[in-house]
């Protein structure tokens, strides 16, 4: 329906989708404990949910649609583990800000989640490595985050009047990333048998996309101490904290960004060639978004995994 929703307004949908769901929905799967955000390529993370009740976007006021490849627009609601298993909500395609979604459209999925009674956020994305020790594949927990957009005033999505008593004006960051669900992260790589570079540690750098990097960006983004680049992460995890909600972000190397130690000097190739030099020129890489694609579908497995076994992990109150 509606992809320009603002929660700030009086109008906001939220009582109208909130309504929906509970006409849909078995009452043992409307207040799921744990929300799950898929990335790019990454929707297979619900394929280890139990009695899936899936749940079309275009049913959901608020919702806007997914517009990226790789990204469904629907939430699954399900089950996790065994016998009463856990609830979750899984945010089976997110919203990006370059996909002409309004910012606050792209956190409203993360504050429905918490109005249904999410309290752990676990958040999958895809991502370009800057840090040249993360090999691509790896999954990269993120402790902290650059917010590029947001520190020229630009994409955060708590600009604007409260739209809570609960909430604060100046929200605090530097505890945004759960040490909590973070030490549940590697218990469960080790209760999986994950080989030690599996999962990494490392700064998340938010770009708002929709072009990669440049070579210079990436340059620029590494020395200011990111290990990873991505279009995306940072709003969710800003609106979930405002909500309250623990946060574990799940970062996967989908590629490395392209940052030559180098340029290719086209001055001193011409030169060679007008002096009948011969001159090797090897091709230079560059990410499109079918590679991201491919390696969020070679770890699709083993990130399910990792994430069901956290959420078993996560103690029950
Ligand atoms: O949705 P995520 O953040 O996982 O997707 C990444 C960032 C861009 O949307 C896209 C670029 O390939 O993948
Ligand atoms: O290289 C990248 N840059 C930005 N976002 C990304 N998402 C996947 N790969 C990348």
């Amino acid at each position: 329906m509606s992809s320009t929703s603002d929660p700030s307004d009086p109008t906001e949908p939220f009582a109208s989708t909130l309504d929906v769901l509970a006409r849909i929905l078995p009452p043992h799967l409307l207040n799921p404990r744990v929300g799950i955000v898929c990335g790019s390529g990454l929707s297979t993370l619900a394929a280890s949910l139990r009695e899936v009740v899936e749940v079309p976007y275009s049913a959901l006021e608020g919702f806007g649609k997914s517009t990226v490849a790789g990204h469904k627009s629907a939430l699954a609601f399900g089950l996790v583990g065994e016998g009463a298993g856990v609830p979750v909500v899984v945010q089976l395609g997110r919203f990006h800000a370059y996909e002409g979604h309004p910012i606050k459209a792209v956190v409203y999925p993360i504050r429905l989640m918490a109005k249904l009674g999410v309290q752990n956020l676990i958040i999958a994305s895809a991502t370009g490595a800057l840090n040249p020790d993360l090999a691509v594949g790896t999954i990269v927990t993120i402790h902290d985050h650059l917010a590029i957009p947001n520190m020229t005033g630009w994409l955060n999505p708590l600009f604007g009047p409260l739209t809570s008593s609960d909430h604060t004006r100046f929200l605090p960051l530097s505890d945004a990333y759960s040490v909590k669900l973070r030490r549940l992260a590697f218990h469960a790589a080790h209760a999986l048998g994950l080989p030690d570079d599996a999962l990494a540690e490392g700064t998340y750098a938010w770009v708002s996309g929709p072009t990669y990097e440049t070579p210079a960006e990436g340059r620029f983004l590494r020395a200011a101490g990111a290990d990873v680049v991505g279009m995306s992460t940072v709003p969710e995890v800003v609106a979930a904290r405002e909500e309250g909600l623990e946060v574990l972000v799940l970062a996967l190397v989908t590629n490395a960004v392209v940052i030559p130690e180098r340029y290719r000097s086209i001055k001193e190739e011409v030169k060679a060639e007008l002096e009948g030099r011969k001159v090797e020129t090897p091709p230079e890489p560059v990410v499109n978004h079918e590679e991201v694609l491919t390696v969020g579908r070679l770890k699709a497995e083993l990130m399910k995994s990792l994430v069901a076994r956290i959420i078993e992990m996560i103690p029950r109150d």
